[in-house]
């Protein structure tokens, strides 16, 4: 029989071993070595670049559901100083996929030791923080073949206590987009700035116009963020810089609103370009579909959890975060969740901690409702 312990100790191993997007190789050999300690007789497992699906048969099977768990690291250096920390110098679990795949695993493991009459699916995907596994996972010959009915995921809330799950019917997470703008002038001696097309001052302005589109062009009951989390350009202190870019990220409440937003980058873009005198280049990168958790599903999980001592259910608002889960929920009727995980860091924060309590806290409420779905 497992126990609660070895899904702590097995999220501490995956959290040793962050790794990014369709890079996660040791994450799926771990993943793919603890599946084959189990036993067999019921498991379909298939590999999909570095994801895995794993099938348990249910007793007398009437529909099939579908559990998702993402798997990757972001790009950031871990600064919690925990005993188990990133072994990858730049790489860490800061946004609880290594939590997400420890649940996933815990409720597997009860499933395989005790299966139900539905037919189980769990999905271990790729690149959530891009380029994005969902999508593209949809669309392989398993997931035609082994389409679930209805699916559910989870993902950690730093911000609430463990013991507490927060949700709401409709939209849950935002429409994003990535944005990557490639500057180009005419670089220089820093004191002839007259004979140049300086691509630091370009770029310092155009960050700057960005932020007028979320005051000036979204209406103000509606809500969107345009966030440049990076800038680069220019060689050193005395030379103006020829090229510069900006690397950022959209969101918004709706698709509609984020092509309003695109079109307004665009035309400032166009306009600094005659402004600077310089060329400019917009690359989207990954996009993500809303998470949009169907009504019927999430109100029946919520009043199935209300029931529980356990756990208390917050109604929670939509959060500007982005999730490709909705892609999945965009085929296939479920909803994501919330789990709260008490930390004073927050989601991409290198000093995030997740108070390891929820771990079973989740792989309780999960096979407790799977049960109850797949009976
Ligand atoms: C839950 C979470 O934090 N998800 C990420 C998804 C990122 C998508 C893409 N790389 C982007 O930045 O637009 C988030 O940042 O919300």
């Amino acid at each position: 029989m497992s126990s609660v312990n070895q899904f702590i100790s097995i999220r501490r191993d995956l959290h040793q071993i962050p790794e990014l997007g369709f890079k996660e190789f040791k994450t799926q050999q771990y993943l793919l070595d603890y599946l084959s300690s189990l036993s067999q007789e019921r498991l379909e497992i298939k590999t999909w670049k570095t994801g895995i699906f794993v099938k348990i048969k249910g007793n007398n099977p009437t529909k099939m559901i579908g559990y998702r768990t993402d798997m990757d690291g972001l790009p950031i250096t871990e600064e919690t100083e925990l005993p188990f920390s990133s072994e990858h110098k730049e790489s860490m679990h800061a946004c609880g996929h290594d939590l997400h795949m420890a649940i996933a695993l815990g409720v597997l493991t009860y499933f395989v030791e005790q299966p139900i009459n539905d037919d189980l699916l769990f999905i271990f995907q790729p690149a959530e923080e891009g380029p994005g596994g969902a999508e593209p996972m949809l669309q392989t010959e398993v997931m035609t073949q082994w389409k679930p009915d209805i699916i559910i995921a989870l993902h950690i809330a730093p911000e609430y206590p463990v013991g507490t799950i927060a949700v709401k019917e409709g939209l849950l997470f935002a429409n994003t987009s990535e944005l990557f703008i490639d500057l180009k002038g005419k670089g220089g001696h820093a004191a002839y700035p007259h004979k140049t097309n300086d691509m630091v001052v370009a770029a310092s302005s155009l960050v700057g116009q960005l932020q007028s589109v979320i005051s000036r062009n979204v209406d103000p009951l509606d809500s969107a963020v345009i966030t440049i989390g990076k800038i680069t350009g220019g060689t050193v202190q005395n030379i103006i810089a020829e090229k510069a870019r900006l690397e950022g990220t959209i969101r918004t409440l709706s698709p509609e609103s984020m092509k309003k937003v695109k079109s307004r980058i665009e035309a400032i873009v166009q306009g600094l370009e005659i402004a600077y005198e310089c060329e400019a280049e917009i690359d989207y990168g990954c996009m993500y579909h809303q998470v949009y958790n169907d009504k019927t599903l999430t109100e029946e999980f919520m009043e199935f959890t209300r029931a529980k001592s356990s756990v208390e259910v917050i109604e929670c608002k939509e959060a500007m975060t982005g999730e490709d889960f909705g892609y999945m929920l965009k085929e296939i009727p479920g909803f994501m969740f919330w789990l709260g995980v008490d930390s004073d860091y927050g989601l991409h924060h290198a000093k995030l901690t997740p108070k390891e309590g929820a771990i079973e806290s989740a792989i309780s409420l999960i096979t407790d409702y799977l049960q109850y779905k797949g009976k």
